[in-house]
């Protein structure tokens, strides 16, 4: 493969990069820290960085770049963009994971090294414990004047068996005790996500092996939305990477801080700035929005920061009418029949459903059992990302390895030309059966197998009716000629039986819903992975995420419960949800329902009218 000259490397896939984006890229000695706004391309220049430091040798093979985000589809995204920019061979370096999952890699890899007092027994599975599990445990050892939320705080602030570490005898023991509860109580033993960020902590302190193997894997790591850190997880990058030459990336928006609720630190710009000595660069343009969306943006990130510098936005407008308002509906009848009817209209002229999204501030289900009915009378679809199909939501199944690796198959046995499936299928193909680019002959073989397998899948389905077909067989066809063993070898994340089952199980799931609703195969697959459907999400769930259209449901007091104009997280999420639209951002307010959120509005001022819902018919 041959190197490009860092000084002869252009940005792959788009027309240009903002000169500080470039500075940022090229930075490469010396840890930065890049803060933007949103739409400034934080996970594009991500990917033109992974692109650049592999393309030029910068990253020299065998040595790989961690990238480390919040959520799975924003990983997946990355992962996606850096294959469409470099070589197979290049891309294949590029690890892409979520915190949690790399603290769970290192723990299950290295499991042995586990001190046996905390060792997770092999049939684990991960639990997310409410308040009231942890205050029944608190009850349970008699506890009384400690809540939730203070024990799950001090678990986690402490660490395991850290002679540095001033201990409180109680304290330990009460830990431990949780520790035995979550490994015994139950049916089967449950690890949460806590728990693995302290035994992975451990594992890094104490094993050198485990810590050398990381610093010499990754001498580069990217860490995306870092102002979501929580404070035990800078403390996990603290002891994997702290002084030990790596070069960190850091990206983010301070504005789009919206999990200090969940633990992430205050100030995580500055110490990242500390603790690396890292070089700050902020990007100045908007690629998502135009301009007009963007000048309200500007108001609500100088009220969120009054230094915020005002930013360029370079999307384009394309449609007529308001770009932005609040629509205010007398009664939820009326409001939920007038949106469902635009919401026909837009899709009727041409704006596709999936690009028309419905935010809320949370209970998504609410929502969906109220308008899912109104617009499925109008033959539209809502699809609420955040439902479970068996134990995984709708949004995570879409981006598991596991789909990525069936659906293209699926798209070839179904099209009679496919080109984007088959380069993609033909790139997992020589991942999991490790090819090289520069083997003909096996890779000439690995295209005969790859044509076998779409054939044998094509005659399945001519054969078999949707109706008279079970999910299973189909994943279960595809997943043996492939070859289960290899498929779970690729993804550490499917080492144990638990975590792949349940994967496997909500793909079968939703490939159910899927067949159920639709009568010929292509139809089952647009509706798998929901084209011209209308998504419903929470906007923490829209982080990283932009549509046409962003209607948010739901802007009342009541609704959006504790909005209230000193708790700045609020104003951020506003700021989150304005922020995902490319073209118009509307918000709807049902006057039987709750009151104005008068100090936002306010805010707002005339940048975003209140108008009477039944107008914009
Ligand atoms: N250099 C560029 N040229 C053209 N389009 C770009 C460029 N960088 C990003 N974009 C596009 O702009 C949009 C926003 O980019 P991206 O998702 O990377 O932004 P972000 O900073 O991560 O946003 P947010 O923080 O709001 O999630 C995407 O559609 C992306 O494809």
């Amino acid at each position: 493969m041959t190197l490009v000259k860092p000084g002869d490397w252009q940005p792959r896939g788009v027309a240009e990069l903002e000169d500080r984006a470039l500075q940022a890229l090229r930075e490469t000695e010396r840890s930065v820290c890049v803060t933007a706004g949103a739409g400034a391309g934080k996970t594009e220049f991500l990917a033109q960085k992974a692109a650049y430091l592999l393309q030029t040798g910068l990253c020299p093979a065998p040595k790989r770049i961690l990238a480390i985000s919040f959520k799975r589809d924003a990983a997946a995204t990355l992962a996606e963009r850096v294959k469409r920019r470099c070589a197979p061979e290049q891309a294949r370096r590029f690890t892409s994971v979520t915190f949690d999952a790399f603290s769970k890699g290192l723990i299950d890899q290295f499991h042995k090294a586990l001190p046996d007092a905390y060792r997770p027994p092999a049939n684990y599975r991960i639990g997310f414990p409410t308040s009231d599990a942890v205050n029944d445990f608190l009850r349970r050892h008699n506890r009384h004047g400690v809540n939730a939320t203070q024990f799950q705080n001090a678990l986690i602030r402490r660490r395991l068996l850290d002679g540095d570490q001033e201990v409180n005898g109680e304290t330990e023991a009460l830990r431990d005790a949780y520790w035995r509860d979550q490994y015994e109580y139950y049916e089967e033993p449950v690890l949460t996500f806590p728990m693995i960020n302290r035994l992975a902590e451990y594992l890094i302190r104490t094993n050198h092996r485990v810590c050398r193997a990381i610093r010499l894997s990754y001498p580069v790591v990217f860490l995306d939305e870092f102002q979501d850190t929580q404070a035990s997880q800078f403390e996990v990058l603290q002891r994997a990477f702290n002084g030990a030459g790596t070069v960190l990336t850091a990206v983010g928006d301070d504005k789009q801080k919206i999990m200090g609720w969940a633990g992430a630190m205050p100030n995580a710009f500055q110490a990242f700035r500390d603790q690396y000595s890292a070089r700050p660069i902020s990007l100045l343009l908007n690629w998502r929005s135009h301009a007009e969306l963007v000048a309200v943006q500007h108001i609500i990130a100088s009220n969120i920061n009054p230094d915020v510098e005002p930013v360029v936005a370079r999307g384009q407008r394309n449609v007529e009418g308001d770009v932005s308002a609040i629509w205010e509906f007398a009664d939820e009848e009326t409001e939920i029949a007038v949106i469902s009817e635009w919401i026909e209209g837009q899709v009727a002229s041409g704006t596709p459903a999936h690009d028309i999204a419905i935010l809320v501030r949370a209970r998504a289900d609410r929502v969906e059992n109220e308008l899912g009915p109104a617009l499925a009378d109008r033959g539209l679809i809502l699809r609420n990302l955040a439902r479970n199909v068996g134990e995984i939501s709708i949004e995570d199944v879409l981006s598991e390895e596991l789909t990525q690796i069936l659906m293209p198959i699926l798209h070839l046995a179904t099209s009679k030309r496919h080109p984007e499936a088959w380069s993609t299928a033909l790139e997992n193909f020589s991942r999991l059966y490790a090819v090289s680019p520069d083997d003909d002959d096996q890779l000439q073989r690995l295209n005969d197998r790859m044509q076998s397998i779409v054939r044998g899948l094509r005659a399945f389905l001519a054969e078999h009716a949707v109706a008279a077909t079970n999910p299973n067989q189909i994943s279960d066809l595809l997943i043996e000629e492939i070859d289960e063993a290899l498929i779970r070898r690729s993804t550490p994340a499917y080492q144990r039986d638990a975590d792949y089952l349940r994967v496997k199980q909500g793909f079968d799931l939703l490939l159910a819903e899927a067949m159920n609703e639709s009568d010929d195969w292509r139809a089952v697959l647009d509706r798998f992975e929901g084209r011209n459907q209308i998504p419903l999400l929470t906007v923490h769930k829209s982080k990283g995420m932009e549509f046409h259209t962003m209607i948010f449901f739901g802007f009342d007091s009541r609704t959006w419960w504790s909005l209230t104009p000193d708790k700045d997280e609020e104003k951020n999420s506003f700021f989150v949800a304005f922020t995902r639209a490319r073209q118009r951002a509307f918000f709807t307010s049902c006057l039987r329902r709750g009151g104005r959120i008068t100090w936002l509005e306010d805010l707002l001022g005339n940048a975003v009218p209140r108008i009477e819902g039944v107008m914009i018919l």
